[in-house]
């Protein structure tokens, strides 16, 4: 993916298979968002392909990416913010058929993600990390196969980032997949089972989180060249 002259990713290949979480981590500016949103649809990659399900998806909209089971949460969060969080997680309900199903489908999300008390409050009165679980609820309501998370633990608390563990694990346990982009490194560390490191748009490493904090190439990217200070 090119922005005029800057490759914000270059030569990246990573394989998703159902029923795992995984991370992409990297230094800031390394590519991490760009990566999400080439796969989800929300930009169009300069080349390479986007494959899902042996279907070259790359050139899909990406509502049809929705559709074909690909979700996402935002770095900076996208709610209707003076809309409630039931019609929030409603506009996510892209695959019900009747009123039923997409009734039982929406109150079943915002049971999962703790949200039922607040269903008919404007978004913009709560706090960040219940914004955060409404986009989550937005994000799973129709049962995506792969949600990818742009720094969702950003901004929790630490009972916040508990829970938010425990949703993904039963995600992961009912064979989604997930690929989470995140800084804090003993969430990734401790949820993720197989990350791919980016530098400067290109994948340095890949593999399990102990093989990964073990490889001279990521300690390099992160503490590396007297450059401590991007993390
Ligand atoms: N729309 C755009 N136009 C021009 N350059 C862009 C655009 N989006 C991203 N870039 C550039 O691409 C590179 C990768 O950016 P990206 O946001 O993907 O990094 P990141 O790893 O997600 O960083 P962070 O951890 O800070 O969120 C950066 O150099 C960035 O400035």
């Amino acid at each position: 993916m090119s922005f005029g002259g800057v490759h914000a990713l270059s030569g990246v290949s990573l394989a998703i298979e159902p029923g795992r979480i995984y991370g992409l981590i990297g230094p800031n500016g390394a590519g991490k968002s760009t990566a999400i949103n080439a796969i989800t649809g929300t930009i169009t990659p300069s080349a390479g392909r986007i494959l899902w399900h042996g279907r070259d998806v790359s050139r899909w909209p990406q509502h049809r990416r929705a559709r074909a089971g690909l979700a996402r949460t935002f770095q900076n969060l996208a709610l209707f913010h003076k809309l409630s969080v039931r019609e929030n997680v409603t506009c996510g309900a892209i695959h019900a058929h009747d009123d039923a199903g997409l009734r039982a489908a929406v109150d079943t999300a915002l049971d999962d993600f703790g949200l039922a008390e607040v269903a008919d409050e404007p978004v913009n009165v709560l706090s960040l990390g219940t914004r955060k679980r409404v986009e989550m609820a937005r994000a799973t309501v129709a049962k995506p196969k792969l949600l990818l998370l742009d720094e969702p633990a950003a901004g929790l608390t630490g009972s916040e980032i508990t829970e938010f563990s425990e949703r993904m694990r039963e995600f992961r346990n009912r064979g989604g997949a997930v690929l989470l982009v995140e800084h804090d490194m003993s969430l990734v560390m401790s949820l993720c089972e197989h990350l791919y490191v980016l530098d400067f748009g290109k994948l340095i490493a890949a593999g399990t989180p102990i093989e990964v904090r073990a490889n001279p190439a990521v300690q390099a990217a992160y503490f590396g060249a007297g450059d401590d200070e991007q993390h």
